[in-house]
């Protein structure tokens, strides 16, 4: 089975953007503005804590996939690319977490 990666998801989300008066579930949310975006990625990470906390696995994973397409659409909705937050990630990748932090500190 050919593997199915967020970078797909990204492209999908971005198509349905594009797609003007398209009925779509994106194109709905992307419509309704980036502060309802983010209030659904707000309960989507909420789903996702509480899935965790009760330890079920199916339903972590369920709300993970919920909360990644969310995020996408969030980013999306205010003109960020994955590509700009891998990035990010990227920089991080020649120090540690804690030296990143304290990193932060100092900015
Ligand atoms: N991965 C997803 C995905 N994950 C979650 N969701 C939707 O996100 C919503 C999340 O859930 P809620 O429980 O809050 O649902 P809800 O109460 O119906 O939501 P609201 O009415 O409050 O918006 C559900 O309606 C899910 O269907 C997604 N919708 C779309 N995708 C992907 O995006 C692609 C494009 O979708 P369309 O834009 O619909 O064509 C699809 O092919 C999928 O690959």
């Amino acid at each position: 089975m050919p593997r199915f990666t967020i970078h797909d998801l990204a492209e999908t989300i971005d198509a349905r953007a594009a797609a003007g008066g398209e009925a779509s579930y994106t194109r709905k949310l992307l419509d309704k503005g980036a502060e309802h975006c983010a209030k659904k990625f707000g309960e989507e990470a909420v789903e996702t804590v509480i899935a965790a906390v009760e330890n079920d696995r199916a339903h972590l994973v369920a709300e993970s996939a919920d909360l990644l397409y969310h995020f996408l659409v969030l980013l999306k909705a205010r003109g960020i690319k994955l590509e700009e937050v891998e990035a990010a990630l990227g920089k991080r990748t020649s120090m540690s977490g804690l030296e990143e932090k304290a990193s932060r500190k100092s900015d």
